[in-house]
């Protein structure tokens, strides 16, 4: 089955095409990095596909998620992890850790009266940070914490539904090295458990290897879709991004620079 079928979607904002007529396939377990010069229309992508966007009407537009085009959107969102930076601000409130973690099983932000929190709730939510390594954070306010653990905090509130599909845009931003290398370590575990991924990163370093599948986007299109040895290249990369660029890679890891 197919986990993604995105078909010719249009965004336009102040009358420019931020994305033009994207059409993408993604299979389930299918893990994906999505990379890209800024502005190349990667998170509006993700936000399509998250339904937090709706593209132009246009008859040939349709988007399928788990082989349905219609859904209730409280059932999809139990299906959906999603990490972005809107999210990382509208989280900056006075609700802690544990409610910002815990209000991702009723696809809150944080947590209201009609919010009835069974004990097993509880123990999905102290796992998951125990599993992220923030549990120590549990009672702060997520407007004390560092951009790094509210990065980590977004992960863990994502993945508290256990969903089959993992949007993660650019999750890692503002952590260190130790905290990237669990991130991979992490985002590893979900790729084994056999979830979909959509990875957008300006760091290659973070394409696992479980990720074999990595698109370019440049100018609001799919520049580049194709496996991963195929499309990390010089050549390629130096055409996206207009200038000489660098690739290593080591142990399985790319890196690039500039
Ligand atoms: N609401 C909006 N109104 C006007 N322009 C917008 C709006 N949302 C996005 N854009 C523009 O659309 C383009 C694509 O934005 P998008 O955030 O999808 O890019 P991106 O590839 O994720 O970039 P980055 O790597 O910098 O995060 C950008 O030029 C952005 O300025």
């Amino acid at each position: 089955m197919n986990t993604i079928e995105l078909c010719h979607a249009s965004v336009r904002r102040e009358g420019e095409f931020i994305l033009k007529d994207v059409s993408l396939t993604v299979k389930e377990g299918e893990k994906i990095a999505i990379i890209g010069p800024n502005g190349a229309g990667k998170s509006t992508l993700i936000n399509v596909i998250a339904r937090n966007i709706y593209p132009l009407w246009k008859p040939e537009y349709a988007l399928k998620l788990f082989g349905q085009e219609r859904w209730k959107i409280e059932d999809l969102k139990k299906k959906i992890g999603i990490v972005n930076q809107s999210l990382s601000w509208y989280v900056n409130t006075t609700y802690s850790v544990y409610e910002i973690v815990l209000s991702g099983l009723y696809s809150a932000i944080g947590l209201d009266f009609h919010h009835k929190v069974t004990a097993e709730d509880d123990k999905k939510c102290l796992e998951e940070l125990d599993r992220i390594g923030i549990t120590h954070l549990k009672d702060k306010a997520m407007n004390t914490l560092s951009s790094g653990e509210r990065s980590k905090v977004l992960l863990a509130r994502a993945n508290i539904t256990n969903p089959s599909l993992l949007l993660l845009d650019e999750a890692s931003n503002a952590l260190d090295f130790p905290s990237r290398s669990e991130l991979r370590k992490t985002i590893s575990k979900y790729a084994k458990a056999g979830k979909t991924i959509l990875l957008v990163t300006h760091e290659l370093s973070e394409i696992i290897p479980e990720i074999d599948r990595v698109i370019i986007m440049k100018n609001g299109e799919i520049f580049m879709d194709g496996k991963k040895e195929e499309v990390i290249t010089e050549r390629i990369l130096e055409e996206v991004y207009e200038r000489k660029i660098y690739v290593d890679s080591r142990d399985g890891l790319y890196n690039a620079w500039c």
